[in-house]
């Protein structure tokens, strides 16, 4: 009894008749844990209460809203599971409630319904009346610097006579961005002239000499071979491409360092999805400051030393952006979620295609000889003839594989007012996501095999052919917002992939194992490569044309 360690000024004074101090002290250390007994017991109740009404009795007195995954912690919710593995937790909820109906899930006080049926996520993306996506856009515009008085201009209806783009429905700039979008980069003019951008790019910058000059990351280089590490060499190749598609030469000349500046913000993105305190996300804020200035600094470029250089929506956005007045600093964070949107997924999903294609040799050789009529020699010439999925059919099934294996974003939009989706009511102020891996990972539609990358599921059965038209097929989200970008996305992968696999051997160093996607991060579309699971390939030349098939 004596090791017991209270000092009795701490503890309340027992009766006097314990003149025996050690049964003193045991009175008031038997006190003591009486009182926290009682808190504990208090705390324990008021636990039970909250959950039997969270979890039993507020679901039966509102049947009409999504049930909710039960949790421990209140406010805490899902938070930590949300954060280590979003779609781990999608799909342990999916199996917690059998039937196919949205369920909710809270994570640090914020309640999401998921949608995972199909035909429910029809019903997300034509709603835009009262579920919201520009709350998103206006979320990242605000995190990322736009001042409050941008933000609602931006997001003001402007008059249907306005000049410059067309705007027969009198839509505010935000909105009528995603028609100029589409304008700019569905399959016609506008997208040719920056395809033909794209090819010329591609045809003088993947030669053996511009590797050896440009890839200070290489490993070892002889006089017809070269080993780079392939995550770090795609990102670096498709963030330059990008670049020089949208705005030539001249951003590069301002900011030689802002392809690499973008792959280091890209690799921590997430910290600002998750809006972390600038004081947790130096290395998120420092890239990201820098590429705005030299976007600002672009703009203040005299118009005839750079608008012959930028893709027409570059300038469309500026004029637009101008007869709204807003200033260059503004303007400069606008363009630079454009920045992101052409060239946050394009690097991934090359990563991620000739990881499969060099473990499956088949699919890669098929893939070679498939393209092989859009080259003269080693020149890509033809951009239409890799994207056409009647003649290069091969192409196009490992295109929709490596999507589906490697797509693992979610369509968020924020509840404006209540409203009825798969039957169930969803409340204002929350937000609905339709969690396109899970859509992807759905046997009954993909077929079996489903965690394999099997190209054929999208060729040999004539129901695998009408895959890319079904409503479980969502790697670019949909309804008004889908992204926009898709034909260049699949032009600006497999013309590059084809034209690598034209003009050189590849291989893997070694026997690396297959490197694991980061589930931890959020992304907006394609997911990032493990920490340290980057992985060696060599690249050597091939023999001449005249050889090739
Ligand atoms: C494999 C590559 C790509 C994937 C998986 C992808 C995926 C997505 C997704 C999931 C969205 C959000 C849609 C929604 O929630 O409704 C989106 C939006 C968008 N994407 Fe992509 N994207 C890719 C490549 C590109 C490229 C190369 C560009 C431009 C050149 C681009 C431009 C856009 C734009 C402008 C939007 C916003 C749509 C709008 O507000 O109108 N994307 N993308």
């Amino acid at each position: 009894m004596e090791t017991l360690n209270f000092s009795s000024e701490s503890l309340p004074s027992a009766p006097s008749e314990y003149a025996n101090p050690t049964l003193q002290r045991l009175f008031l250390v038997t006190q003591k844990h009486a009182s926290v007994s009682v808190i504990l017991v208090f705390i324990g109740l008021c636990w039970a209460i909250w959950r039997c009404w969270r979890f039993t009795l507020y679901p039966m007195l509102h049947p009409d809203e999504p049930k909710e995954l039960p949790y421990l912690i209140p406010n805490v919710g899902h938070g930590r599971a949300f954060f280590n593995d979003s779609n781990g937790l999608l799909t342990r909820a999916r199996k917690h409630f059998p039937n196919n109906e949205p369920f909710a899930l809270t994570a640090f006080n914020h309640t999401f319904y998921a949608v995972t049926d199909a035909k429910q996520s029809a019903e997300v993306y034509k709603n835009t009346n009262a579920l919201s996506f520009e709350e998103f856009v206006q979320t990242l515009m605000r995190t990322n610097g736009n001042d409050e008085a941008t933000i609602k201009t931006i997001y003001s209806p402007l008059p249907i006579d306005k000049s410059g783009f067309p705007n027969p429905e009198g839509l505010s700039l935000g909105v009528l961005a995603q028609r100029m979008h589409v304008h700019q980069l569905h399959p016609g003019e506008n997208m040719m002239v920056l395809q033909n951008k794209a090819r010329d790019w591609i045809n003088k910058q993947l030669h053996f000499d511009s590797f050896a000059k440009q890839c200070g990351y290489a490993a070892s280089k002889s006089s017809d071979a070269i080993q780079l590490p392939l995550y770090e060499w795609t990102s670096d190749y498709f963030v330059r491409l990008g670049q020089y598609v949208y705005f030539g030469d001249v951003l590069d000349r301002i900011n030689p360092n802002y392809a690499t500046d973008y792959i280091v913000f890209d690799e921590v993105i997430w910290k600002m999805l998750y809006r972390y305190p600038s004081f947790l996300c130096r290395d998120m804020i420092v890239p990201r400051d820098q590429m705005m200035a030299s976007l600002k600094a672009y703009f203040q470029v005299p118009s005839a030393q750079r608008r012959d250089q930028a893709a027409w929506i570059i300038n469309a956005m500026e004029d637009e952006m101008r007869a709204i007045s807003v200033n260059d600093e503004n303007l400069a964070i606008v363009v630079f979620h454009l920045y992101f949107a052409i060239n946050t997924n394009a690097r991934k999903t090359s990563f991620w295609m000739l990881t499969h294609l060099m473990r499956n040799p088949d699919y890669l050789e098929a893939f070679r000889a498939e393209t092989a009529p859009a080259f003269c020699g080693d020149e890509l010439v033809d951009v239409t003839y890799i994207q056409d999925a009647t003649k290069c059919p091969q192409v196009d099934a490992i295109w929709h594989e490596t999507l589906r294996m490697a797509g693992w974003a979610a369509s968020v939009r924020l509840v404006t007012h209540d409203v009825v989706i798969g039957g169930k009511r969803m409340r204002k102020g929350n937000r609905v996501m339709v969690p396109h891996r899970l859509l992807h990972f759905d046997e009954d539609v993909f077929g079996e095999n489903i965690d394999d990358w099997r190209p054929e599921r999208w060729l040999d059965t004539g129901a695998g052919r009408k895959l890319p038209s079904s409503p479980s097929w969502r790697p670019f989200g949909g309804g008004k917002t889908k992204c926009s970008g898709r034909f260049l996305a699949k032009y600006f992968v497999t013309a590059f992939v084809a034209t690598l696999l034209r003009r050189f051997d590849i291989e893997m160093v070694g026997q690396p194992r297959m490197p694991q996607p980061d589930v931890g991060r959020p992304v907006l579309g394609i997911i990032s490569v493990k920490e340290g699971d980057d992985y060696m390939v060599s690249i050597t030349k091939r023999k001449s044309a005249s050889n090739k098939i």
